[in-house]
């Protein structure tokens, strides 16, 4: 649903994106400073339970996951090679976001609260897996109700709202993900299969 953000979001970031790649900054440098200082911020910031500036620094730092696209389709159609890396390093910026959260929770001994933060991770990684892998077979599988946009607005805004003090709102938020990604693999699952079942097994790859 926030993917209909995209068309917005690249209008506010094109003239960054512009600035950037006059000063001979690539996409790729972007994805890579990005995930970097995300996974960095997310290890420093939550497990000392620091999660409002903890949350405000990833925010900044994952915002570059829309600045490296807007700046590679500035230039064409984006690189095979930029593509795959950014996949990659979004599954390594989501683990450093989810365990500093869930090693705070063990830090401050809310046992229950860090099994539901690996459950996000976990979930969260199965979502793209899914998805990665049908698109891999040659299928589509654009669908569901926690994307990954979806997924980091739930936990970040919970986690800094959490962090200024809001009662329970971290603990409903990750709830409510844990519930979202678990209903998105079901849903991915069951668009995968519809697909699946229609083709003759031997064109499968
Ligand atoms: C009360 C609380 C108030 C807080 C309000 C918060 C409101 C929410 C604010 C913003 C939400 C913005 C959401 C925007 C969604 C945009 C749409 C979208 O779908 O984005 C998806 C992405 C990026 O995905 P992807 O990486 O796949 O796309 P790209 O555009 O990069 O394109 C990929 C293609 O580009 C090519 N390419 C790429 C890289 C490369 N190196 N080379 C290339 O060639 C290639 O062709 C690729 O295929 O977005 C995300 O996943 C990131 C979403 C980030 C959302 C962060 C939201 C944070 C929100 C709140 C934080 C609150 C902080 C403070 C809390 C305190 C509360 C008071
Ligand atoms: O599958 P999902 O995790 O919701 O969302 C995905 C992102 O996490 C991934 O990094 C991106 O490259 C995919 O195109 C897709 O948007
Ligand atoms: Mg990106
Ligand atoms: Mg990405």
């Amino acid at each position: 649903m926030l993917k209909l953000l995209r068309p917005a979001v690249t209008r506010v970031l094109t003239p960054l994106g512009r600035a950037l790649a006059r000063r001979g900054i690539s996409p790729n440098v972007v994805t890579a400073v990005g995930t970097l200082g995300t996974v960095a911020a997310a290890l420093f910031f939550y497990p000392r339970g620091e999660l409002f500036p903890g949350t405000v620094v990833i925010t900044f730092f994952v915002l570059a996951d829309l600045l490296d696209g807007v700046m590679a389709r500035m230039v064409g159609q984006g690189s095979l090679w930029g593509a795959f890396l950014d996949s990659t390093l979004d599954r390594v910026g989501d683990a450093g976001i989810f365990s500093g959260l869930a090693i705070w929770f063990v830090v401050s001994d809310q046992r229950v609260l860090a099994g539901v933060a690996l459950f996000c991770l976990v979930a969260g990684a199965v979502v793209s897996y899914v998805k990665a892998r049908a698109e891999g077979l040659g299928m589509t599988c654009d669908v569901g109700l926690a994307e990954r946009p979806e997924r980091l607005v739930v936990g970040l805004v919970s986690a800094g709202l959490g962090g200024l003090g809001v009662p329970y709102i971290l603990a409903a938020g990750l709830w409510l993900l844990a519930a979202a990604s678990a209903v998105t693999v079901g849903q991915r699952l069951l668009h995968v299969r519809r697909q699946a079942v229609s083709v003759p097994p031997r064109t499968l790859r």
